[in-house]
């Protein structure tokens, strides 16, 4: 099945945690499953914090961007539109929250389900738990906004 972020044009798709044309990044692909939009992560070794399980940066990553794709996706969703439909819907990451409840162990795949629990204007909430060999270990919530025709142009300050 296609994932959202296969859906996503090329000036877009360079994104460390998401983009499929940066080689460097974890190019993660999520789905819907029903009503959840489901990542599915296997870390490698070089992912580690303690020895045996996962780097939290990189579990905050992946709720990053698989939340940034469920946003969009649900706005798709919401207006009946298929993801690469006109005009696109893009959302980057306003606030980003983890909760660590668990290690999580390194030595097998990681599922991030993600729940849309807010929709307004140009604002979509998701909430994510992460499960490793079906533990939940951290969950997420992520505020994740449209992005802005002039992205990145404003001046800081
Ligand atoms: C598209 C493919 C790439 C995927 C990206 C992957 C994820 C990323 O790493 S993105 C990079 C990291 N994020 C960024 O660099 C974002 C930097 N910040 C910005 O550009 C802006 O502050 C931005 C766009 C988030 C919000 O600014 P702006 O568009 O002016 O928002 P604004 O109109 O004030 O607010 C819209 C709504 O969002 C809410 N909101 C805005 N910022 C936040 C925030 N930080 N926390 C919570 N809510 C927020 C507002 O309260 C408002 O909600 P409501 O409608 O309920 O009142």
């Amino acid at each position: 099945m296609d994932a959202f972020q296969d859906h996503y044009p090329e000036n877009v798709a360079h994104c460390y945690g998401c983009g499929r044309l940066n080689d460097h990044g974890h190019q993660i692909k999520t789905v819907w499953e029903g009503d959840e939009t489901v990542t599915r992560f296997t870390p490698e070794p070089y992912h580690t914090s303690v020895p045996g399980f996962v780097y939290g940066g990189l579990i905050a990553s992946l709720i990053d961007c698989h939340s940034t794709g469920s946003a969009a996706a649900a706005m798709y969703r919401a207006e009946g539109r298929d993801l690469d439909s006109l005009p696109p819907f893009r959302f980057v990451t306003g606030s980003l929250h983890v909760d660590f409840l668990k290690p999580t162990p390194i030595d097998g795949p990681i599922e991030l389900r993600g729940r849309i629990t807010e929709v307004k204007g140009r604002k979509v909430v998701v909430e994510t738990a992460v499960l490793a060999a079906g533990v939940l270990t951290a969950r997420g919530n992520v505020v994740a906004i449209q992005m802005p025709e002039d992205f990145g142009t404003a001046k800081p300050g």
